[in-house]
């Protein structure tokens, strides 16, 4: 259980109130659908939750645990635990879907590895089958720079989980894709949280939304506007953000 109180961030000299004062309760194997106008507070929110962003107040507990009192401890889970997906995800262009899956996010991978590209057979087993899993297993000796926008996140995807993700923050992961790719990250995302227990956290138009997400979160100035389960949005809720 993950559980958020009162975040509050500002940002610049003037000290501009961006969230005032965020609070989730968070489940295992949600799919969060984050929605709102521009300039809500999404990408924010989602930062701060990746501790991209220092937080200026609240509380962040994971499991028991005070992520922002217990600074090493807590920031070594999130960056173990939670994986940040990108609008556009970097991968090395040059290198294989698999490779790209085996070696990793920067942030999670030894220094060693990167230089050498050297990986553990049972590494190679674990990745090719979260792969499969993604339904990918014919790209995977494609060089990244060659797959779809679809198939580059799905890789990130399966990237994520190969390192141990069990919460994957994702700021608007189907952007410019085509409808058919979008709706297939959409499904991955969920088959995702309903068989594997991930938690998913993301920035989603809101016909998406609606379509995936088990719970929908709506974020206006900062604040949450509402936050429904089970249901599509009605015309009130839709023109609070
Ligand atoms: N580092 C920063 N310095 C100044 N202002 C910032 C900074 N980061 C974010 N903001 C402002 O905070 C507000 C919220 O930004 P955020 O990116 O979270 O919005 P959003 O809801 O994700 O919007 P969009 O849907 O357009 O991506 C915006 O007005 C943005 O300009």
């Amino acid at each position: 259980m993950i559980r958020i109180q009162h975040l509050t961030k500002s940002v610049g000299v003037d000290r501009i109130p961006i969230l005032k004062g965020v609070s989730l309760d968070i489940q295992k194997g949600e799919l969060i659908a984050v929605v709102g106008a521009s300039g809500s507070g999404k990408s924010m929110l989602l930062r701060c939750l990746a501790l991209k962003e220092k937080w200026d107040g609240g509380t962040f507990v994971i499991d028991g645990q005070d992520v922002l009192k217990e600074p090493l401890g807590g920031k070594r889970k999130i960056r173990r635990e939670w994986a940040y997906l990108e609008q556009n995800p970097q991968l090395y262009p040059n290198r294989t879907g698999l490779k790209n899956v085996l070696i990793g996010q920067a942030s999670q991978t030894p220094l060693w590895r990167m230089v050498t590209g050297m990986v553990r057979s049972d590494d190679y087993m674990g990745a090719m089958d979260v792969i499969e899993q993604m339904g990918l297993l014919d790209k995977a000796r494609m060089k990244a720079g060659t797959l779809s926008g679809g198939e580059k996140q799905r890789i990130a995807i399966a990237r994520a989980l190969v390192h141990g993700a069990k919460v994957i923050l994702a700021d608007e992961p189907v952007v410019g894709l085509d409808p058919k790719s979008a709706e297939s990250v959409m499904e991955t995302l969920k088959n995702l949280c309903e068989e594997e227990r991930v938690t998913v956290i993301s920035v989603l138009p809101i016909e998406l939304a609606e379509k995936f997400a088990t719970r929908i979160v709506g974020l206006s100035g900062g604040e949450v506007a509402f936050d429904i389960r089970g249901r599509r949005l009605t015309m009130r809720e839709k023109n609070m953000i």
